[in-house]
């Protein structure tokens, strides 16, 4: 039987190629193994009771019920750092877009009649003046894979950068520019910069962060860009700052009518990761991802489960997603000897509220998964055998 594959969005052909024949991808697949989503929202879906995974091509997992998806077992995996590059590069296009009226002088000079159209454009130019990047403050609020790439780029661009991200990790810091100045609270970056960029997850904590009490910190004129998410800035109190000229520019790849038809806005119709290049990186990622978990059990990039990363050294693999609650591996260890099956391996993880534990063996009885899943605290388990080419 074939392992199934839904894509809820379009997919790059050079990730989907990875998929050998035992798989039936596509987006009329039903009763699917896995999914394969990019920004679709998949709150609504009705998830069928064969879902094991559901592989994010890109950052952002908040367009998944990830919670909701770590209580039925289903494991949610992303792409980290896979468009990054992409984005860094959009946010730089930005940086310039932002300062220098480059947009409105294009409209303009598209808008000029005439054999004096020289003439008119020296006349007309001094409307577009707008100013250099270099020697100015840039605050990177969130040092991941984007704000890292923008903050190192924008040092090598000349300017002053600072960056905040209080949950920094040690890689990201690795690969920081010593020349990036630590921020300690976000109110810093408020006060201090002339150019504000955000690069966070969509969180509860960080939804609405942008807002009129946060601008009220900034400097007047200060120039904000969200390729983030949306809902990190507060719609409403950007409107009105940049009405008042406190905002002097609003550059984002999250619009909506009333923004994209707000005077100093810029909306981008969420082109972050839009290049060749991030796509086919995302789409390589996931499908690896992916196929890992369905063939081998292992969990790299999970935003819901605990990394488990395990050589195949035996015929059959153990798979069981439980809660992280006590004595849970010593029912697992009863029930696999009452069967008369020895374990070879066995690896146990946590994170939060749920754990995955993989137990390597030589031996199957039948019933052993069906055994597992009787006990409280189990989720889902599953049994793969090695395959052999
Ligand atoms: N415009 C687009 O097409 C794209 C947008 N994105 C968005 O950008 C976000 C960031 O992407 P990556 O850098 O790849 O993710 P990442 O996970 O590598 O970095 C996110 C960083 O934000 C930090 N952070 C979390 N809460 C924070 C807070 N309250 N204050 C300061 N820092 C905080 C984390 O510690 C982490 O270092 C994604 O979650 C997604 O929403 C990502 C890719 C494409
Ligand atoms: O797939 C896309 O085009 C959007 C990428 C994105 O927003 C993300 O990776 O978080």
């Amino acid at each position: 039987m074939a392992i199934k594959v839904k894509t809820v969005n379009k997919i790059s052909e050079k990730g989907l190629q990875l998929f050998d024949e035992r798989y039936e991808v596509g987006e009329n697949v039903e009763n699917e193994d896995a999914i394969l989503v990019r920004s679709a929202k998949l709150h609504d879906y009705d998830f069928p009771e064969n879902l094991k995974a559901i592989a994010r091509a890109g950052a952002g997992t908040n367009n998944i019920p990830v919670e909701e998806c770590a209580k039925k077992g289903i494991v949610v995996f992303n792409t980290p750092g896979a468009n990054a590059n992409a984005v860094k590069e959009l946010v730089l296009c930005a940086l310039f877009l932002s300062s220098r009226r480059v947009l409105e002088g294009i409209e303009w000079a598209k808008s000029l009649k005439g054999d004096d159209y020289a003439k008119q454009v020296e006349a007309g130019k001094k409307a577009f003046v707008g100013p250099e990047i270099d020697g100015k403050k840039l605050g990177v609020i969130g040092l991941g894979a984007i704000g890292v790439a923008v903050a190192n780029a924008a040092v090598k661009l000349g300017m002053e950068v600072h960056g905040y991200d209080p949950y920094i990790s040690v890689n990201a810091a690795w690969g920081m520019s010593k020349w990036v100045r630590k921020a300690s609270t976000v109110e810093e970056i408020f006060k201090e910069c002339d150019y504000i960029t955000i690069h966070v997850p969509s969180t509860p904590e960080t939804q609405g962060m942008i807002d009129e009490k946060a601008i009220n910190l900034m400097k007047s004129g200060v120039h904000i860009l969200n390729f983030a998410r949306g809902d990190l800035v507060n719609e409403e109190d950007m409107i009105d700052a940049l009405r008042k000229n406190k905002v002097a520019r609003y550059i984002t790849d999250f619009g909506s009518e009333k923004l994209a038809n707000t005077e100093n806005v810029v909306v981008m119709p969420h082109l972050g990761a839009s290049t060749p290049e991030s796509e086919e990186n995302c789409a390589t990622m996931a499908v690896d991802e992916i196929r890992e978990f369905l063939e081998n059990g292992n969990i790299k990039h999970s935003v819901n489960f605990p990394s488990v990363v395990e050589p195949r050294t035996t015929t059959y693999r153990l798979c069981i997603i439980h809660k992280n609650i006590p004595n849970m591996l010593a029912k697992f260890a009863g029930t696999i000897a009452k069967k008369d099956m020895n374990i070879e391996n066995m690896v146990n993880k946590a994170k939060g509220d749920y754990a995955y534990t993989i137990i390597d063996t030589n031996d199957l009885s039948e019933d052993i998964t069906k055994a597992i899943e009787k006990q409280e605290g189990v989720i889902k388990a599953r049994i793969i055998a090695k395959v052999v080419f």
